[in-house]
């Protein structure tokens, strides 16, 4: 059957909780929540290979340096695997990392559970039950009584087996509850059941018991699940002893969002997985809320330095790609291809730099970047790639990166013709490797890793002062296979070279445009100088020439362009 043109007939839209003075809209968020990785459990349940205990151990050890002091590590009443990585876990977890495991409300289910963290520093142990009346009638056929007290009498043996036995004294015991299905349970009765297994666990304020209220199921916009929190935190009693936790899945594509206002409507603590990977669509990532905060000036306690080997890792025991768009990490977040992207990434990075100069504190504003890459271990250089939609920007950036020459915008709209040229000719991207040399080539810039066969070379110069004002220059080219010594007379080295240069062509020599700069920062620096001239009538040509001394940089400039008139045609 195809799309319904009234899916009214099929489906039915979500009935909103009321309530009209919610505080939450006005709440910004200043504080990283506490954050739960649930990726060795609900990442793991989702894969279609799980993990191998090898992988879950080079995973979690991940997750331990990136910050995370809660991990849900394992189902494991679900299967010796998981048994047998909770027991690694346990044995290797530092001190103040919790671990956290899961079970169903299965009596049998729970003992094993709790015989997996035996010996645990901390352990929070996880127990779940569905409370929205599509799973109770569907899956349980059970009436809200039954299940509450399915739920509370499940609370009271994992307090038995835990806190309350006498040889599980060693460890410091947390509590989880999840009314799974939370953002599809009547507000109300979620309440009820928490009440009840809150007076079963006996939580203390030091201690309090983690109340997971998960969107299971992503049912309507983020609004709306926050609304449902904030119900909640409202009206749970002892709030204090209550850690209210959100497990946001993303049918919708909407959990981060959902996370970051249930945040704001109350919610202490995060349940989500690295690049979001889970059930279905997924549960929220962690990544990007992390360095959400982060962008805002709040320091998440997640360390995403390195961020490269933490994708290789989640990419490796995933088996699953990052993919090249995942906000913050994907390979292409932090690439402009287009000019006029570019163009502005290139003069944000120039504007910050000065900005940096005057203030070495001074705030990150990028054009298109809300991250710096390089907080992430990105480098700078992955940010611009040129491709047929790039503009002089992006062809010149990669210039200066590479080469350290700010190249003059009129010549940085000359060469990028030639970057056009070359990327539709070869139909793809052109790689740094690839521009740099088309602009050596183009330019006839020689250095260690090229040397260009020049028909002209400059092989030796004298300069007198004639007058106050005038300049001689005696020059040795060489030209093929000859030498020839020219004389010319200017105002200036620049305006004697040209004159050299038209006695020897018999034609006119203009200088339209004339640059430099130094390149490098310490005292043996180089000077790039760059040199636009007209050549007769029909000749405009650049030149680019690279020397410790000025005036000899300036000389080789002319000589480029000399050997890109005499390759073209034009002389
Ligand atoms: C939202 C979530 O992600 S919840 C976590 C889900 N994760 C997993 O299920 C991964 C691990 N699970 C497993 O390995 C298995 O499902 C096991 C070992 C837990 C159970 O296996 P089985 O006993 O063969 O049961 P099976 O998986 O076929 O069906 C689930 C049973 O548990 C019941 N059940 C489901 N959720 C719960 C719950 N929260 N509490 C109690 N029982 C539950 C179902 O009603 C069903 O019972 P039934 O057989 O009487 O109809
Ligand atoms: C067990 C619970 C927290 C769960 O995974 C979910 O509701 O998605």
């Amino acid at each position: 059957m195809p799309m319904l043109k009234d899916p009214s007939k099929k489906y039915v839209a979500f009935k909103p909780l009321n309530l009209p003075d919610r505080q939450w809209p006005s709440k910004t968020l200043q504080a990283p929540p506490r954050w739960l990785s649930t990726d060795l459990r609900d990442g793991n349940q989702s894969l279609p290979d799980p993990m191998s205990v090898a992988e879950k151990k080079e995973y979690f050890n991940k997750l331990v340096q990136i910050g995370f002091k809660e991990i849900e590590v394992a189902f494991p009443s679900a299967s010796q695997t998981d048994f047998d990585f909770t027991r690694y876990a346990v044995e290797n977890a530092p001190a103040d990392v919790a671990i956290q495991v899961l079970s169903p409300c299965r009596p049998e289910l729970i003992k094993r559970t709790v015989e997996s963290l035996k010996g645990a520093k901390k352990a929070i142990v996880h127990i779940y039950l569905a409370t929205s009346d599509c799973f109770r009638n569907i899956i349980f056929g059970l009436s809200q009584e039954e299940s509450l007290e399915m739920a509370v009498n499940c609370t009271k043996l994992v307090r038995e087996l835990t806190k309350d036995a006498p040889e599980m004294q060693d460890t410091v015991w947390g509590f989880e509850f999840s009314p799974e299905t939370f953002s599809d349970t009547d507000p109300d009765y979620a309440l009820r059941v928490c009440e009840a297994v809150k007076a079963a666990w006996g939580p203390s304020e030091e201690n309090p018991i983690i109340f997971n209220l998960p969107a299971t199921v992503e049912m309507s916009t983020p609004n709306v699940y926050a609304d449902q929190i904030e119900y909640f935190s409202r009206n749970i009693s002892e709030r204090k002893t209550v850690a209210i936790s959100l497990h946001p899945h993303n049918d919708r594509g909407c959990a981060v969002a959902a996370a970051e206002l249930g945040q704001m409507a109350g919610a202490d603590r995060i349940e989500g997985c690295l690049f979001g990977n889970g059930e279905r669509t997924g549960n929220v990532d962690l990544v990007t809320l992390a360095l959400n905060l982060y962008t805002q000036g709040v320091y998440p306690h997640l360390d995403f330095s390195d961020i490269t080997s933490v994708i290789d890792i989640v990419e490796r025991c995933n088996k699953i790609p990052v993919h090249p768009r995942a906000p913050y990490g994907g390979q292409l977040v932090v690439c402009a291809f287009s000019g006029s992207h570019q163009d502005a990434i290139k003069k944000g990075f120039k504007k910050q730099e000065e900005r940096q100069a005057k203030d070495p504190n001074a705030r990150w504003q990028l054009p298109y970047l809300p991250l710096d890459p390089q907080d992430i271990g990105r480098t700078y250089e992955a940010i611009i790639r040129v491709n047929s939609q790039s503009g002089k920007g992006g062809a010149s950036w990669v210039i200066l990166r590479n080469l350290e020459l700010d190249l003059p915008r009129a010549l940085q709209v000359s060469f990028s013709k030639i970057v056009q040229n070359e990327s539709e000719v070869k139909g793809r991207e052109l790689y740094n490797k690839e521009i740099t040399n088309l602009f050596k080539n183009s330019y006839f810039v020689d250095d260690d890793d090229t040397q260009h066969d020049l028909y002209f070379q400059l092989v030796d110069y004298s300069i007198t002062n004639t007058s106050k004002s005038a300049r001689l220059i005696n020059v040795e080219l060489q030209v093929g296979k000859d030498t020839v010594s020219l004389k010319g007379i200017g105002n200036g080295p620049i305006s004697s070279f040209a004159s050299a240069i038209s006695s020897y062509l018999k034609k006119d020599v203009l200088v339209l445009n004339y640059h430099e700069h130094s390149l490098g920062k310490d005292s043996n620096s180089k000077a790039a100088t760059y040199l636009h001239c007209a050549i007769g009538d029909d000749c405009k040509v650049w030149g680019v020439g690279i020397h410790e001394d000025v005036s000899q940089a300036s000389f080789l400039s002319f000589i480029s362009l000399l050997n890109s008139a005499r390759r073209d045609g034009k002389i």
